[in-house]
């Protein structure tokens, strides 16, 4: 499994975390930016993060604003991406469950770190379970389609 991570100023030390965690997890992880502190646009880092998921270079990503709101609309905004904003445990499981979810959002001004990490954890671990939630994201699938 190999997962990018992507982070603007607000999700930035968040994501350092993070980083550190998906390695002690034994997770491959690469790091995309943004790469200090100052400000920046989460559209700049959310877009590149879902691209590269969509086409294929990493499995999933996860990516990581002030709210997690920026980042999981820029997410989802690219085609073959369904990004789930998520801040608890149960929503990190069932978005893989039922939605297989392929990025995940998260805000860093909305949760703390202990939290993040239970929620990378969950998700990381969780898998679709196909059948009736197949049917529904292939519909969403055949609605980019016609785009
Ligand atoms: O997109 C967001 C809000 O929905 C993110 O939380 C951003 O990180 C945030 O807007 C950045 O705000 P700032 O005042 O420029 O730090």
């Amino acid at each position: 499994m190999k997962v990018v991570l992507a982070s603007d100023h607000g999700g930035y030390e968040l994501a350092n975390e993070i980083e550190s965690y998906l390695q002690e997890l034994g997770v491959s992880v690469d790091y995309i930016g943004c790469n200090c502190p100052d400000s920046v646009d989460y559209s700049d880092y959310g877009i590149p993060a879902a691209e590269k998921v969509a086409n294929q270079e990493y499995d999933r990503a996860i990516v990581i604003c002030g709210t997690g709101i920026g980042m999981s609309i820029s997410a989802n905004k690219v085609k073959g991406i369904r990004c789930a904003l998520v801040h608890d445990v149960y929503t990190a499981r069932v978005t893989r469950e039922h939605n297989d979810s392929n990025v995940l959002a998260m805000g860093a001004r909305v949760i703390g770190v202990d939290l993040a990490k239970e929620i990378v954890k969950t998700w990381m671990g969780s898998e679709f379970e196909g059948g009736r939630h197949a049917r529904r994201i292939e519909k969403i699938a055949e609605y980019e389609s016609k785009e």
